[in-house]
């Protein structure tokens, strides 16, 4: 079984009045990445500072990397890399000279520090400009720069917070391929990202932060069963076959222009396989079927409108039951 390399039990934070963390969970599986989602100031970066020690919380048992972070958060601290936000990237100095500042804070011995400085710096792709100041780098050169410095002292867990803001989409797909490297190599990744399209892309579960509360977590797939829009489309050639098939399926909508029908679905196996039983049992073929998911915008905006729907913890198969 795989162990976590997270979990954070009634993790609480207030600034002043405002509560900005009310009670969350969390659980991250080792060599899994995590993404926490939210609208601006619900809390994201406010967590990554607290798991990653950098902000004390009110309240909450939290592990990272097998360490209890209020007794032991100098271990925390070693099992850990962080970036984003609060790049740790100086401007004023070359590419290679913040990679061997690192290595120096890593107490790494002079030639073991080149070594590992030369063999980030090539597989970012910024040998070329590793002897420039970084102030000139683009925002994507910087990124990487800034994620190859964390991985100077070979964390397990790493934190991104946002890694892909302000950048082109070039450049983003350059930082996902870099996250999917990491997670082969094993390494757990918690990100934080304003991008849902992100999250989908790279994310094995989702939680999705409002109000101070989890509002709903569990993979992209089982998130976009969570607001109405799907629907399985078939599409037909023969005209009778078509006109079968509405009879059939009594909630079906049809185009008859283009002999399209579509049937209300969360897309769960259950439902499609009542659709095709009902099609089978009429000895109707289509040509066609596609099942349409709303995409993870829908979702976002569906959990983070005033009202809320209830957490959703959609783990196993009994709880998915109920995300429907
Ligand atoms: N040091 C602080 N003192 C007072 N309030 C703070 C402090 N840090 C964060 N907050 C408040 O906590 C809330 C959450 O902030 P946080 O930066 O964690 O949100 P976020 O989800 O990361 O937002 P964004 O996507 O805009 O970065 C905000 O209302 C913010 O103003």
């Amino acid at each position: 079984m795989t162990s976590s390399a997270i979990t954070a039990n009634g993790l609480r934070k207030s600034y002043g009045d405002k509560t900005v963390l009310d009670g969350i969970d969390l659980a991250v599986p080792e060599g899994t990445v995590f993404s926490l989602l939210g609208p601006n100031g619900a809390g994201k970066t406010t967590a990554v500072k607290i798991l990653s020690t950098l902000v004390t919380p009110d309240a909450g048992d939290i592990r990272v990397g097998g360490h209890d972070l209020a007794s032991a958060p100098q271990a925390v601290r070693g099992a850990i890399g962080v970036t984003g936000q609060f790049s740790a990237v100086d401007g004023l100095i070359t590419g290679e000279e913040n990679m061997l500042l690192m290595a120096d804070l890593h107490h790494l011995p002079r030639p073991e520090g080149r070594r590992v400085a030369a063999e980030l710096l090539e597989r970012f792709d910024l040998t070329e400009a590793a002897g420039k100041p970084a102030s000139t780098y683009s925002g994507g050169m910087k990124r990487r720069l800034d994620i190859a410095m964390t991985l100077v002292g070979d964390p397990r867990i790493i934190f991104l917070d946002e890694p892909t803001t302000g950048l082109d989409p070039r450049s983003r797909h350059t930082m996902w391929q870099i996250i999917r490297a990491l997670v082969t190599d094993g390494v757990t990744v918690f990100l934080t990202t304003q991008y849902l399209e992100e999250a989908d892309e790279l994310a094995d579960r989702i939680a999705v932060l409002h109000d101070g509360r989890i509002a709903a977590e569990g993979t992209a797939e089982e998130l976009k069963r969570l607001v109405p829009g799907g629907h399985v489309r078939l599409r037909f050639t023969d005209p009778t076959a078509y006109r079968d098939a509405t009879a059939a399926l009594p909630h079906s909508a049809g185009d008859d222009n283009t002999l399209t029908l579509q049937i209300p679905s969360d897309g769960s196996q259950r439902d499609l396989r009542t659709i095709l039983d009902r099609l089978d049992d009429a000895g109707i073929e289509a040509d066609e079927l596609t099942v349409h998911t709303p995409d993870l915008d829908d979702v976002f905006f569906a959990l983070t409108a005033t009202t809320a729907p209830a957490a959703v913890p959609a783990q196993t198969d009994a709880t998915k039951e109920t995300v429907r």
